[in-house]
Formats: structure tokens, C-alpha cells, sequence
């Protein structure tokens, strides 16, 4: 909790106006930022500063483990997170490649499962990160990617979380997680839960122990609608200590969280907050 809030004083203190030309508003922006989850000591890392919706965060994950790329479904597994970009966003409604109602495009766990290779067929990038890792092997390049510029144009958004790299010492798992962009506000308090949570059912579906996971942060910024929020309500709170994730041990392969999983299978415990801050969003 400490590392996030000091993201969004060093924010306020020291981030730069930033005209947006996607969303037409200005960020106030930082570049850099390095954010440690202790995935061993189980400290998930939930906002208390304000009522975080973590269930909604780890549906979003398990949307991309599946390879998703409809709202309708990221909104049956309990997130609505993603009707916004499917549905209100103009240049993404004005695109012929868009399915319809819903439909996302090429984004996030559709290139993760199912990259297209230029000669035909798919890469299924996951499949392969646990495959390995299932054997004891990491060939240094443990690597799931959702970041492809040659189908842009195919998709609502460019991945913000675009790369997840696994890393095996001995018998303890790591992730080294990158983002490009990021709402600190409102995406990373889901981002900070879902890396922790990558690892720790990866270690779990692979057999081995979590170590430490790593967030690489570029673009930190907070929307001038947050700002006063975040500056005279968010930071103007104590934070209470972390809680702890809960995962169901019966959850042993990727075909488990590809079919019978759902948000019944994930609990926090001790966790104590601060009332909700409803932040604007910004499509
Ligand atoms: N501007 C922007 N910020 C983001 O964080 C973001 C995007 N766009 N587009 C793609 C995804 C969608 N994500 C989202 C979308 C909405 C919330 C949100 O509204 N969160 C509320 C309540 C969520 C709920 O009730 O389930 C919150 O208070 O955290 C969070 C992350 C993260 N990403
Ligand atoms: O997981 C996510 C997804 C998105 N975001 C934020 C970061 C930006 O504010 C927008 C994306 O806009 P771009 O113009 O594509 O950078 O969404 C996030 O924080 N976390």
C-alpha cells in the first residue's frame, strides 16, 4: 500500500500536465515506476484507501486466461470493466473489424491464446509458459506477449499490461510484469491484484512456490477529473495493513481455470477499507 500511495504523491508533487489526444483530457503524468507484490508472504496488495472491487480484477484475469475478447462474457464471469471500450468508444464503433455488439477485437487474451502466425494457425502463448514451467523448465524466454502492432487495428485498445514474464529459480516461481499506460486511480488498483494473482496461480497450476512479483510501470498518470479526489480525499487517508488472498487448492491445471472456475473460488481475508471514491472513467 505504501508504494501506491507514494505513485500518487509523487504524482501530485511532480507529474506534468499531458494533453490526451484519445480520451481529449490532460494527465497529469509521471515516467517509471517499479512495484514489488510479496506473492510469498501472501500481502495481497488491495487498495485500503478507498473499497477496492478486487473480485471484478481477477474476473477481468481469468477473461484473459481464457483468451476473451466480448464484454458479454468479462460481464458473466462478474466484471463490467470492459462494456465501455466495446460499446462507447467511436473509433472503435466506427471500425469495420468490430463484430458487433460487445465484441472487442483482437486484444489482451486473444493474442495471449491465440497469436495468428503470418504462414497460418495460432500461437498459444500461455500453454506453452505453463507447459514449460510444469516441467521444471524455463528457457529464459517464459514470455506471454499482448502486445502485437500488426493488429492494432483489429482491436478497441492497445494492451496497457501488454507482457508477462515468468522466471523460475529452483523451486520458486517469478513474474516480471510491464505496463505502457496506466490510470493509476482506477487501473492499477486492478492491475497491482491481477499481477499478484498471475503469479500465485501460476505457481499453484505449475507446482511450485511463488516468489516475488515484479510491476514495470512507463506512463503513470492520473485524469484531471480524478485529480481532487485522489489529492483531498484518497491521500488524505491512513492505510490499514494488507490482507490476504484465498485461492481454491482443488484448482490444479489451465483447463481448471479455462472451464469450472469462478469468482466463488477466490476470497480475501482481513481486508479493511476506507468507504468507496467513485473515480470518472474515461473512455
Ligand atoms: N481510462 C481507462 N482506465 C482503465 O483503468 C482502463 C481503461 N480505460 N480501459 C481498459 C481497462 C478497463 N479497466 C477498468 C475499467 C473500469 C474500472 C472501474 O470502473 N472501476 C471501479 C468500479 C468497478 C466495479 O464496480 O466493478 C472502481 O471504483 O474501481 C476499473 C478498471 C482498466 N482499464
Ligand atoms: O489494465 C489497464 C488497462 C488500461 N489502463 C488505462 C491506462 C490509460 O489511462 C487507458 C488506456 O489508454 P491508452 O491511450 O491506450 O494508453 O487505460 C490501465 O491503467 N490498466
Amino acid at each position: 500500500m505504501k508504494q501506491y500511495l507514494e505513485l500518487c504523491q509523487r504524482i501530485v508533487d511532480d507529474g506534468v500536465w499531458i494533453e490526451n489526444e484519445r480520451t481529449g483530457k490532460r494527465c497529469l503524468t509521471v515516467i517509471n515506476a517499479d512495484l514489488e507484490y510479496r506473492v510469498d508472504r501472501n500481502e495481497f496488495p488491495l487498495i485500503t484507501t478507498r473499497k477496492s472491487y478486487w473480485k471484478a480484477a481477477i474476473a477481468e484475469l481469468l477473461g484473459y486466461i481464457r483468451g476473451y475478447s466480448n464484454a458479454a462474457d468479462f460481464r458473466a464471469l462478474g466484471t463490467p470493466t470492459w462494456d465501455a471500450n466495446a460499446n462507447l468508444n467511436e473509433a472503435w464503433l466506427a471500425n469495420p473489424h468490430r463484430k458487433g455488439e460487445d465484441d472487442m477485437g483482437r486484444v489482451y487474451g486473444v493474442q495471449g491464446r491465440a497469436w495468428a502466425k503470418p504462414d497460418g494457425g495460432v500461437i498459444d502463448q500461455l500453454r506453452k509458459v505453463v507447459d514449460n514451467l510444469s516441467r521444471g523448465m524455463d528457457d529464459r524466454g517464459e514470455i506471454i506477449s499482448f502486445y502485437n502492432p500488426g493488429e492494432f487495428h483489429m482491436g478497441c485498445l492497445r494492451p496497457c499490461m501488454h507482457t508477462h514474464n515468468f522466471s523460475l529459480l529452483g523451486d520458486t516461481l517469478y513474474l516480471t510484469s510491464y505496463q505502457r499506460s496506466c490510470d493509476v486511480p482506477l487501473g492499477l488498483n486492478f492491475n497491482q491484484v491481477q499481477v499478484f494473482t498471475f503469479l500465485a496461480l501460476m505457481a499453484q497450476i505449475t507446482g511450485h512456490k511463488a516468489g516475488v512479483a515484479y510491476h514495470k510501470i512507463v506512463n503513470a498518470h492520473i485524469y484531471e477529473d480524478q485529480l481532487e479526489l485522489m489529492r483531498d480525499v484518497q491521500l488524505k487517508r491512513e492505510p490499514y495493513p494488507a490482507p490476504q488472498l484465498e485461492i481454491n487448492p482443488d484448482i490444479k491445471t489451465l483447463e481448471d481455470l479455462e472451464t469450472w472456475v469462478t469468482m466463488d473460488d477466490f476470497a480475501v481475508h482481513n481486508y479493511k477499507h476506507h468507504p468507496p471514491i467513485a473515480y470518472p472513467f474515461s473512455v
